[in-house]
C-alpha cells in the first residue's frame, strides 16, 4: 500500500535528548502512537508537522518531500494539546481561517462552519473567544476546524484528553466518521488503550526517542 507519511532515517537532537525515526505510515490508515511520557511522541508529530526540522533524513507526505517545508505549506491539519486557536478571534473566524487564511469564504463555507460546530456540540458558541471556553470546549473547537479543512493528513496529539469519557467516545466516533468520509491518513497520540483499540489500524510504540514496535491493531476491525 502507498505511504501517506514516510520518515526516512530522521535524526534530531533537542537539548540532551536524541531522536531517530524511520517509519512509513500507510496512506488512508489511522496510526496510533503510544509510549511513556517523554519518549518522543510529540516530537514525532512535530517533525511531521514541520515544527521541528531534522538534522538529517527526509520526510515525505503523500510522496512529496516536505523535510524543509514550512508547516503552513504541508498538506496537514492539526489538533495539538494547545489547540492552536487564535485567542483574539471568535470561533467562527478561527474555524474560517482553517478553510481559507484570507477568509474569502462563500455562504456554503460559512454553513459548513456552523455545521462543524454543531457536530462537536458547540452550536451557539460561534461568537465566543477561545479564552471563554473550557479546555474540553477548546479541544472540540479545534476538532471542528479539522472537520471543515479536510486535508489528506490529520495529526492529533492527545486531542480528547480534556474530555469526560462519554464526550471522548463521541469525539472518537466523529473522528472515525470523518476518516470514513475522507479516507484521510491520521496519526493520533493517545494514552487511552480503549481509544487506541477503537480507532487504530496500526499501533506504533515509541520509547527513548525511537520507534520500538509497529504492528497492526489486533482488535477486530469490524468492531470499530
Ligand atoms: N526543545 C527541547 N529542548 C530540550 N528537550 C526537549 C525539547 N523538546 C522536547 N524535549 C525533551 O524530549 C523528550 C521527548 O519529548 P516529547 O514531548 O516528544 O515526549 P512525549 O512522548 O510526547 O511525552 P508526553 O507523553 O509527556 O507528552 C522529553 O524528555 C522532553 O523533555
Amino acid at each position: 500500500m502507498a505511504d501517506g507519511i514516510r520518515l526516512e532515517k530522521i535524526a534530531l537532537q533537542l537539548g540532551t535528548k536524541r531522536f531517530s525515526f524511520d517509519i512509513a505510515m500507510t496512506d488512508g490508515a489511522i496510526t496510533a502512537v503510544t509510549g511513556p511520557s517523554g519518549s518522543g511522541k510529540s516530537t514525532l508529530l512535530n517533525l511531521i508537522a514541520g515544527f521541528e526540522i531534522p538534522e538529517s533524513g527526509r520526510i515525505l507526505i503523500v510522496g512529496e518531500d516536505v523535510t524543509h517545508a514550512h508547516p503552513s505549506k504541508r498538506p496537514i491539519s492539526l489538533v495539538f494539546q494547545d489547540n492552536n486557536l487564535f485567542a483574539h478571534l471568535d470561533l467562527v473566524t478561527n474555524i474560517g481561517l482553517g478553510v481559507d487564511p484570507s477568509l474569502n469564504l462563500s455562504r456554503e463555507d460559512w454553513a459548513r462552519i456552523s455545521q462543524s460546530l454543531e457536530r462537536v456540540g458547540l452550536s451557539g458558541f460561534e461568537t465566543r473567544k477561545p479564552g471563554t471556553l473550557s479546555g474540553g470546549e477548546r479541544q472540540r473547537a479545534a476538532f471542528a476546524r479539522v472537520l471543515v479543512r479536510k486535508r489528506p493528513v490529520l495529526l492529533m496529539d492527545e486531542p480528547f484528553a480534556a474530555l469526560d469519557p462519554e464526550l471522548r467516545a463521541s469525539m472518537a466516533s466523529l473522528l472515525l466518521d470523518l476518516h470514513r468520509e475522507t479516507g484521510n491518513t491520521v496519526v493520533i497520540v493517545s494514552h487511552d488503550r480503549a481509544e487506541v483499540q477503537k480507532l487504530a489500524d496500526v499501533v506504533v510504540a515509541v520509547d527513548d526517542g525511537t520507534i520500538v514496535n509497529s504492528a497492526a491493531n489486533t482488535a477486530i476491525p469490524y468492531a470499530r
